[in-house]
């Protein structure tokens, strides 16, 4: 199995980078793992509790249960993921299986700050947008999508946001074999990476 992490900050376009990735391979050959199924089970605190955690620090990962999932698909065994709710801020009731494949792409802001997540990548990639173009990515998603107002989503940036991505996943960059600019729409980057993926798939 090739396993390739896919980190960057918020807002850089790791999901959209993703999706370009996969769109046209087989599904039933590469598969998707996102680190929000991995955020810590929090059913112990209320949702007004819930809602001050905070989501950009290392600490708020299951990344024990992430390691435990990724040796069992490189195993070729298949896994039961947690399904995560944004809106509740917890994990649901449900489960889903995951079925080993050849290939497995690994996104999140923080996958590459854990050491041993970060040596079970093949290929590390981080995706990199400015900042002012996440933020602006991260207020129209979380005020369209979301639910929240103006001012709680640039207090969040500026409170929390900014300050773990200058802690934690801008200095994980230096761990990416491959930086992809995502300012703008970058087919070039890839078109590489499916080229790789393409190659192990034939
Ligand atoms: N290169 C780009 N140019 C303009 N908008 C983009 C680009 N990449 C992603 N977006 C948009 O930015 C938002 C956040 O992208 P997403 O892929 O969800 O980022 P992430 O998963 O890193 O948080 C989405 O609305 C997406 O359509
Ligand atoms: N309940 C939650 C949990 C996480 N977040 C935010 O999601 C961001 C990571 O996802 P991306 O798709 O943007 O990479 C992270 O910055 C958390 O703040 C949330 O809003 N609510």
């Amino acid at each position: 199995m090739l396993i390739i992490g896919i980190a960057g900050g918020t807002g850089s376009g790791k999901t959209t980078v993703v999706n370009q990735i996969i769109n046209e391979l087989p599904n039933e050959e590469v598969g998707v793992i996102s680190q929000d199924s991995y955020y810590n089970d929090l059913s112990h605190l209320t949702l007004p509790e819930r809602k001050k955690v905070n989501f950009d620090h290392p600490k708020a990962i299951d990344f024990p249960l992430l390691e435990e999932h990724l040796t069992l698909l490189k195993d070729g065994k298949s896994i039961h993921q947690p399904v995560y709710s944004f809106l509740e801020c917890n994990r649901t009731d449900e489960m889903i299986v995951i079925h080993p494949r050849k290939v497995l792409l690994v996104e999140g802001i923080l996958i590459m700050t854990n050491p041993q997540i970060r040596a079970m990548f093949d290929i590390k990639i981080f995706v990199h947008a400015d900042s002012d173009e996440r933020l602006i990515r991260r207020l129209k998603r979380d005020i369209n999508e979301r639910g929240w107002n103006l001012n709680d989503t640039l207090d969040c940036y500026q409170n929390t946001l900014k300050p773990m991505h200058d802690q934690f996943i801008e200095p994980s960059k230096e761990y990416a074999d491959i930086i992809i600019p995502n300012n703008k729409y970058n087919t070039v980057a890839v078109d590489i990476v499916r080229g790789i993926i393409n190659e192990k798939l034939t």
